[in-house]
């Protein structure tokens, strides 16, 4: 990725992300049946974040995708532009407009174009043929991901019924993107801007450092905590469909990215979501008479509401838009929120 201008100051805040406390997470094992429902019912209410270990990707897996990507993001710009379908810099996502410019580039690597046969157009050269390596190595670690999400979500006992579980997470719509947040010496950036995941869960594979770049904030407090490295765990997030789906027992997580000042940094992450037109209709625990605290709304609507909202204002506005009886003036406290997948 090219140096450019600083364009997006950091927050005060996030200024020096080493000098923030650490964050404790709780860490969850996922081969430990018994106990995992409560374990992940009390990480799921209370911060909304967790470890994962004994979660089955084997380290030579996360190697070869951490190495692959950063092979092919040593390439030239012109030629990652040209050559590398999903690539991105500046931005977490190319189809979307975000207020600042973010301090990142990676791959997207969209639904089913995973293990989709390779495409006949791509450059048939080293890197092409690295780039094909990549394809197959996502497939593969999108799979495990999938399901991975699939057992945290079983596990969670929502009191859903069968076609709710089924559509609520759906297998073959996981989204993945590696990053690499190139150092930034100067400051002066943001990796990623505050934000929340639209997705049912998140799944975050930290590339080993001793330092922290992903930040998380606490609530009711207000305070940015930072999210140390954890070898050979991964890191869970809510996102705003399992606030929706829970009615808000669980809250989808504001985090942020700040780049490194000696170092670059890089992450795999996997976002899993509810089938395109799964109604979601909540279960939340003022459900029954009075419904869940949201409309029922399709993940569809969802998507296309907050791209719409990110044309018009820069900013994800989200769940505040679905929320019912939500007044103008929460309504228009939402817009601020920062854009996010
Ligand atoms: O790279 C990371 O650590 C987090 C990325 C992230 O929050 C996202 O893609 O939504
Ligand atoms: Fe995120």
């Amino acid at each position: 990725m090219e140096q450019r201008r600083a364009e997006s100051p950091i927050p005060a805040d996030g200024a020096a992300a080493s000098k923030l406390e650490e964050l404790e997470l709780p860490t969850l094992d996922l081969e430990e049946e018994s106990g995992l429902t409560e374990a992940l019912a009390a990480a799921c209410r209370d911060l909304g974040v967790f470890r994962l270990a004994n979660h089955g990707i084997p380290a030579d897996l996360s190697d070869r995708l951490f190495s692959l990507t950063r092979h092919l993001l040593e390439e030239p710009d012109a030629e990652k532009k040209a050559k590398l379908p999903g690539y991105f810099s500046g931005t977490p996502a190319l189809s979307l407009r975000v207020k600042e410019l973010n301090w990142v580039e990676g791959f997207h690597v969209a639904p089913a174009a995973a293990d989709a046969d390779p495409d006949p157009t791509a450059a048939d050269d080293d890197i092409g043929g690295e780039f094909g390596s990549f394809r197959e190595v996502t497939a593969e670690y999108v799979s495990r991901m999938a399901r991975i999400a699939r057992k945290l979500f079983d596990a969670m006992d929502l009191g859903l019924d069968a076609s709710q579980r089924a559509s609520y997470l759906a297998e073959h719509d996981g989204t993945f993107r590696a990053y690499r947040y190139p150092a930034c010496p100067a400051g002066g950036h943001i990796g990623m801007e505050a934000h929340t995941d639209s997705s049912v869960l998140s799944i975050l594979n930290q590339q080993d450092l001793q330092e922290s770049s992903l930040q998380v904030l606490l609530r009711p407090q207000g305070t940015w905590r930072s999210v140390q490295p954890v070898e050979g765990t991964l890191v869970v997030n809510i996102g705003d469909m399992m606030q929706a789906i829970t009615g808000d027992a669980y809250r989808s997580v504001e985090h942020r990215v700040v780049p490194l000042p000696d170092t670059d940094r890089m992450s795999l992450c996997y976002f899993a979501f509810p089938q395109d037109d799964a109604v979601i209709s909540g279960c939340g625990e003022d459900d029954g008479e009075k419904g869940s605290c949201y409309r029922p709304f399709s993940y569809r609507e969802f998507r296309e509401q907050v791209q719409a909202d990110i044309k018009a204002t820069g900013a994800k506005v989200g769940l505040a838009r679905f929320r019912r009886g939500a007044s103008a003036p929460e309504l228009a406290s939402a817009i601020g929120t920062e854009a996010g997948l």
